[in-house]
């Protein structure tokens, strides 16, 4: 069996995937959303709101969710797309992937045919989630099922959990052009060696590297987050006084998270009929070793250590 299946207390079914090292996700089939990464010493490794007042429609936040945005040509849906609002199913055939049978996987699926789903244009849209020790994997699918070509912008948002923000660096995106939410989306070059916090920050780095790293100093931790078919990196954090607004997320809860998002925003993903799209993001841990405070980023980046 490759993962426990349960319902809980909203009456929700959610995935439980475990590996023999002990590290372990969960999954709930509402939104598609991977709502706890735990390692192999139970430590959670995402963020999940302070806040117990979710309630549906709305996605919980925390965790790690699909935003699959507008369609290009076609107008504003919901905001930040609506397979995070929408009751997922198990997809017995994930093919081409082979089946992931015997692995800790487990593969959904969102169809537009799905009754609450009226979109304009018709697709599949898989999700296979994985884990193994030290690794959450997620691999996006969107396979247009209409006889039109459409387009879209799509990105995976993932809440890390942080020890405090303002100990975090992320390293990676140096020199980037990118758009600035907080000024009305224009375009910026970034002149810091690495990012580091101090207030609210909103920003889409474009054609990012594979690899970054986000470097959580006081937890001695660093999560590497690889990418691929989604050039984009999104970089979000409310602050208090943003973060106040927000009526699902505690008051200091924004201390205590970073998104780093992979997406695919600047050149939207056009798909012809039957074509698919796959993209593909694994986050992983490593120990951060010092050396006068800064960690070696070649070894971040490129794997040595
Ligand atoms: O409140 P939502 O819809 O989950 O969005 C939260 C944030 O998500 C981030 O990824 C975006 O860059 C922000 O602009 C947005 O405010």
């Amino acid at each position: 069996m490759p993962f426990n299946i349960y319902h809980d207390k909203h009456g929700l079914p959610r995935i439980i995937l475990t590996e023999p090292k002990g590290s372990s996700a969960e999954v709930l089939l509402y939104g598609g959303q991977v709502v706890s990464w735990k390692n192999e010493r139970k430590e959670e490794l995402l963020f999940m709101s302070s806040k117990g007042n979710w309630k549906q429609p709305k996605a919980i936040r925390g965790g790690i969710s699909s935003c699959f945005l507008r369609f290009g040509d076609l107008g504003s849906l919901e905001q930040y797309g609506f397979t995070r609002n929408r009751m997922w199913s198990l997809d017995r055939d994930p093919s081409p992937l082979p089946p992931s049978d015997n692995q800790s996987s487990v593969d959904l699926i969102l169809k537009s045919t799905g009754v609450d789903l009226k979109t304009p244009r018709s697709f599949e849209f898989r999700l296979r989630i994985s884990i193994s020790p030290g690794k959450l994997i997620l691999i996006p699918r969107v396979r247009n099922t209409d006889n039109k070509a459409f387009s879209f912008t799509f990105a995976l948002c993932n809440y890390l959990s942080v020890s405090d923000i303002s100990e975090v660096r992320i390293e990676g995106l140096e020199t980037l052009d990118y758009f600035d939410n907080l000024m009305n989306r224009s375009r910026f070059t970034e002149q810091a060696d690495a990012i580091t916090f101090d207030g609210e920050i909103d920003r889409v780095y474009l054609r990012s590297p594979s690899k970054i790293a986000i470097i959580d100093h006081e937890k001695k931790r660093t999560f590497v987050l690889q990418k691929n078919a989604m050039p984009d990196a999104v970089v979000w954090n409310p602050w208090d006084r943003k973060g106040k607004t927000l009526p699902d997320l505690g008051v200091d809860d924004y201390k205590f998270m970073i998104c780093m998002n992979s997406a695919a925003i600047e050149n939207p993903i056009v798909l012809k009929p039957s074509e698919e799209w796959k993209g593909y993001q694994e986050i992983s841990t490593v120990s951060s070793s010092y050396c006068s405070g800064q960690l070696d980023p070649l070894k971040v980046l490129y794997g040595l250590h």
